[in-house]
């Protein structure tokens, strides 16, 4: 057991790696996963494990500016990234990171966002009630300087009325939240479903 982790949040995360898995959203060692704690504490995935065979040991715990607990372990290099959505959705209690193909695709094919309406899993989505809803999801170009891509992330959410619980890093992946783990889970999959389908859609005109 990772120290200052409880056994129930270790085993909601390494569930989540193994779903993502499954799903092939975190190839080779790709992905991130956390879960917030009480008293500003993040229990986070350590950088460079694959996310479908976690254990405990596998896992620590950071604070809100990404500061390990626990010296000498290397959380994940995306760290920063979790932690500007704990910070500033005080409602997060989970996040998730993961590279699937319809995401790095169609990042790579589109603008500064991809727009997604007219698609009835909208509705897994806060507030929104019908598939004549739309999302505006955020997407970024990709940067290996984490504070850096976490600074441009908190200028667009600062320019935005509505912020959808996710935001795509084009040619790399996405990042969603939820109030736990399940919800995180939830508007995955979501997100990705409508992401498979407009690269789908893309793909055939
Ligand atoms: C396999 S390369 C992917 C990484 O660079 C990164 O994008 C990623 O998602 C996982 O990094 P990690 O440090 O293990 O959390
Ligand atoms: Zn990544």
């Amino acid at each position: 057991m990772s120290p200052g982790i409880p056994e129930d949040v270790a085993q909601a995360i390494v569930a989540a790696g193994r779903r993502l898995d499954q799903r092939n959203w975190v190839p080779a060692t790709a992905g991130n996963i956390s879960i917030r704690l009480p008293e500003g504490r993040v229990a986070i995935t350590r950088s460079g494990f694959h996310k479908g065979q976690l254990s405990a040991d596998a896992l620590m715990v950071v604070d809100l500016d990404g500061r390990p607990e626990q010296p000498g372990l290397r959380p994940s290099a995306e760290t920063l990234l979790h932690c500007g959505a704990y910070r500033r959705f005080p409602e997060a209690g989970a996040v998730l990171h993961g590279h699937s193909i319809a995401n790095t695709v169609l990042s790579r094919a589109v603008g500064d966002h991809i727009t997604l309406a007219r698609y009835e899993l909208l509705k897994a989505f806060p507030g929104l009630a019908t598939h004549e809803a739309e999302v505006v999801l955020p997407v970024f170009d990709n940067d290996q300087d984490i504070a850096r891509l976490q600074a441009a992330v908190e200028a667009r959410w600062d320019s935005m009325k509505e912020i959808p619980p996710g935001y795509v890093l084009r040619g790399h992946g996405i990042y969603v939240w939820g109030r736990d783990m399940d919800s995180a889970l939830i508007r995955m999959e979501a997100l990705e479903f409508m992401l498979e389908c407009e690269f789908h859609e893309r793909s055939a005109r």
